[in-house]
Parts: C-alpha cells; sequence; structure tokens
C-alpha cells in the first residue's frame, strides 16, 4: 500500500510507523487513521514482525484531532457515522506497540499515544488533553483513559485546565514508561520493541492481553484470568525451552511456539 501520512518502514523484527503530516504537526484525520489501520493490522500478521513503534517528529508525535477537518462537521454528520469508533480496531493490534512521543502529543495525540502499550517519552514530550480549549471535550479515550492512568485529580485538571504536562510530570504521573534525550528516542524505542520481538510471541502476547485486562476486569477475576493463561503457558514449547535454556545456562532459542 502507498501511505501518503504515516512513513512504514521494518528494522529487523520491529515494524516502525511514523507519522507523516508535518505541515500539521502530525494532526489526526480520517486519512491518516485509515493508514494506521492498515500498517498495524499488516505488522500484525507478518510472522516476522514481533513488536511495533509508533512515532512522529522531535516537535510534534500528534497534535491533536485534524480541528479544520472536523470543524465543519454536524451532529448528525459524527453520530451516525459514529465518529472515531474506528479507532477501537487500533486497539485491537495483539503485538505491542511502543509510543515514542516527542514534542506535542495533545488530544487525540494523547490519547493515540495511550492506546499504545507504553510511552518512551523524549524530553522535549509535552501531553495534553485541551480539547475543552475548542468548546468540546476528548473524544477517544481521553477522559477514560487518562483518568485510570494518572488518577482522578491530574487527570481532571488537565481536561478542565487544557494546560499540558511536561515529560517530567507525565512520568511521575505513571502516564509515561521512561524519559530519554530527544535524539535517542526513537533508538531507545527500536531496541526496546527489539527486546520483546525476540521472546516468544504467544508469551509476549498474553503478557499484554494480561495486563490490559487489569483494566477492565475486578481484581479476583484479573488475577484468575492471569492464573488460566499462566498455567496454559505450560502448553507452549517456548515454556520449555526458556526454562532449560536457564538450567542449562545458555540463551534461549524461542520459535513462538
Ligand atoms: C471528522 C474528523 C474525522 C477524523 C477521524 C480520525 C481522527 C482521529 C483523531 C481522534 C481524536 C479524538 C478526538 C480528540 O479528543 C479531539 C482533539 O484532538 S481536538 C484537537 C486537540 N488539539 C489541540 O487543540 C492542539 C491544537 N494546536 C495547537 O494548540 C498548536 O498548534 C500547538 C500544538 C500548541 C503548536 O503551536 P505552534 O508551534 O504555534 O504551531 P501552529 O499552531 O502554528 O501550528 C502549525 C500548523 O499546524 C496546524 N495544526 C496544529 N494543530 C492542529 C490540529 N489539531 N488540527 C489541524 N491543524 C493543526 C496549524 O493550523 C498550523 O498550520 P497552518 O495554519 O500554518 O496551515
Amino acid at each position: 500500500m502507498a501511505y501518503e501520512n504515516i512513513i512504514v518502514e521494518t528494522r529487523g523484527k520491529v515494524g516502525l510507523i511514523t507519522l507523516n503530516r508535518p505541515q500539521a504537526l502530525n494532526a489526526l484525520n480520517s486519512a491518516v487513521l485509515g493508514e494506521l489501520l492498515v500498517a498495524t493490522r499488516a505488522f500484525d500478521a507478518d510472522d516476522n514482525i514481533g513488536a511495533i513503534v509508533l512515532t512522529g517528529s522531535e516537535k510534534a508525535f500528534a497534535a491533536g484531532a485534524d480541528i479544520k477537518e472536523m470543524q465543519t462537521k454536524t451532529y448528525v454528520d459524527v453520530y451516525l457515522g459514529d465518529l472515531f469508533s474506528g479507532w477501537e480496531d487500533f486497539t485491537r493490534t495483539r503485538k505491542p506497540i511502543i509510543a515514542a512521543v516527542a514534542g506535542y502529543a495533545l488530544g487525540g495525540g494523547c490519547e493515540l499515544a495511550m492506546m499504545c502499550d507504553f510511552i518512551i517519552a523524549g524530553d522535549n514530550a509535552k501531553f495534553g488533553q485541551p480539547e475543552i480549549t475548542l468548546g468540546v471535550m476528548p473524544g477517544m479515550g481521553g477522559s477514560q483513559r487518562l483518568t485510570r492512568f494518572v488518577g482522578k485529580s491530574k487527570a481532571m485538571d488537565m481536561c478542565l485546565t487544557g494546560r499540558m504536562m511536561d515529560a517530567e510530570e507525565a512520568e511521575r504521573a505513571g502516564l509515561v514508561s521512561r524519559i530519554v534525550p530527544v535524539g535517542e528516542l526513537v533508538g531507545e524505542a527500536l531496541k526496546a520493541a527489539a527486546k520483546i520481538a525476540d521472546f516468544s510471541l504467544p508469551s509476549v502476547i498474553m503478557n499484554k492481553e494480561a495486563i490490559n485486562r487489569s483494566y477492565e476486569v475486578t481484581l479476583a477475576e484479573g488475577l484468575r484470568f492471569e492464573r488460566r493463561v499462566f498455567q496454559s503457558m505450560f502448553a507452549l514449547e517456548d515454556q520449555k525451552e526458556g526454562m532449560s535454556a536457564f538450567v542449562e545456562k545458555r540463551k534461549p532459542e524461542f520459535r513462538n511456539r
């Protein structure tokens, strides 16, 4: 597929997607959404890919939904078209997606980063849900994921004041896994993704699924789910290989079985 709004590359066993609308600070429109879904589905189906990195430019991961595209929409347009429902497909990607965020991650940009599995931030990253400044509110999970990730008080502060938080505050709040110098961001994200891609793919996917499940069920149900998935791993050849390699003091050779 010819991509116009994203750059799609393969780096070893890692799929790298770079948002590429610099003229609009990577504002997210329906074309970007469509291309992102095609690219992530392709990487999910590619047996040679074990993890995905999503990034933008040093100035902007994504400055939000495309305001110019939304400006003239009517209630009937967005209600009958179920605006933004397509993004749920993005969260159904089974392989891990690391968001490498530099610069602005605002509105839909922050929401897109939160839909990924973890965020590595450049030291110039700025996160925010400034939708209230436009007379609206987050529409792609910002009021739900941000509240779960950083707590009600900080989520309410950010959504009601529209203020941004820098990388340091985002890491303290738990929104971001770690901060690296912006010039090293993509390299560090690719390194983390390559490490994940070297592990057993069924085990990686089970880990991702169990952690995501913790936001959907009670603790008791989540512990039960985790235990059942852990027990099922003893059917994997890779469990035998991983534990045998440790005992035999050698590097495991996982075969994704
Ligand atoms: C009908 C739509 C269908 C879409 C389907 C798929 C879309 C998926 C998106 C889902 C999102 C869910 C809903 C989301 O919660 C809602 C939002 O995200 S609302 C938008 C929130 N973001 C903002 O409010 C940030 C707006 N931008 C700014 O405040 C500033 O640009 C900045 C980031 C502080 C940077 O300021 P500056 O450095 O001064 O740069 P400029 O302002 O001059 O910007 C440069 C250039 O980029 C254009 N631009 C910037 N942000 C956007 C944007 N969000 N949409 C469109 N264009 C944007 C800006 O207009 C400039 O372009 P120019 O005017 O020079 O042509």
